[in-house]
């Protein structure tokens, strides 16, 4: 699948209380194409049972499903994964999931780190933070300067994340940003409707720019 357009990640605060299947099934059709299951408890029957409807939404969308950090459960589920820079290695996880997984990186603010995930054999590479995250401030900081870089040295996808949200989105997009990853802009809603709402505004800033 084309790896462009609105990247959702799940948060399990955010998305507590009955809040993670219907405000996920309002990204997705809001346009989101591709979702990624973030959750950092150690519960594993809940992480499996959650990821296995998160499969079912996305394959009903024609969205891609990512696993965040865990490439055991995206073997399982048989879906895609991305891996941090302490999350393991690129090239092994590729070898457990085949050639046709999807399988990102985080690069940080370093293009070094991608040209590695390159070789490694990831999908895409990810750059960030690129503004103030009210879900991970303590991020490395990255500009726009070096999106416009990677875009010319890099052929694969490329992911911008970090405090992205409806008013800061274009200018990552126009500098060479094939996906743009949003937890706080997207979930942070007080119903399905406004996530959906919002899933639309981010999707259409790609329609302008195709
Ligand atoms: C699309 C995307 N980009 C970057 C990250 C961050 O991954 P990582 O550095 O491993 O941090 P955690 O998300 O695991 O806290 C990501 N998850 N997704
Ligand atoms: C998970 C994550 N990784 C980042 C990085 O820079 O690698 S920033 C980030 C949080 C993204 O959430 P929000 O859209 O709420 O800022
Ligand atoms: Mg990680």
């Amino acid at each position: 699948m084309k790896l462009r357009g609105l990247y959702a990640i799940t948060d399990s605060q955010l998305l507590a209380d009955g809040k993670l299947l219907p405000y996920v099934e309002a990204a997705l059709n809001g346009g989101a194409r591709v979702l990624q299951y973030r959750d950092k408890s150690g519960d594993e029957a809940r992480r499996l049972r959650q990821a296995e409807a998160l499969r079912e939404l996305c394959n009903r969308y024609g969205a891609a499903l990512i696993i965040n950090d865990d490439a055991e459960l995206a073997a399982r589920l048989g879906v895609g994964l991305h891996l941090g820079q302490d999350d393991g290695s690129l090239a092994v996880a590729r070898a457990l999931l085949g050639r046709k997984a999807i399988i990102g990186g985080t690069c940080h603010a370093q293009l070094p780190l991608a040209e590695q995930a390159v070789r490694e054999g990831a999908s895409y590479v990810a750059f960030g933070r690129f503004f103030n995250s009210n879900t991970k401030p303590g991020a490395p900081a990255a500009t726009l300067d070096l999106l416009e870089t990677a875009r010319a040295r890099l052929q694969l996808p490329i992911v911008a994340i970090g405090g992205i949200d409806l008013h800061n989105a274009a200018p990552l997009i126009e500098r060479g940003a094939s996906m743009i990853a949003v937890i706080h802009a997207l979930f942070a809603a007080n119903s399905a409707a406004e996530v959906e709402r919002r899933a639309r505004a981010f999707s259409a800033l790609f329609e302008q720019q195709a």
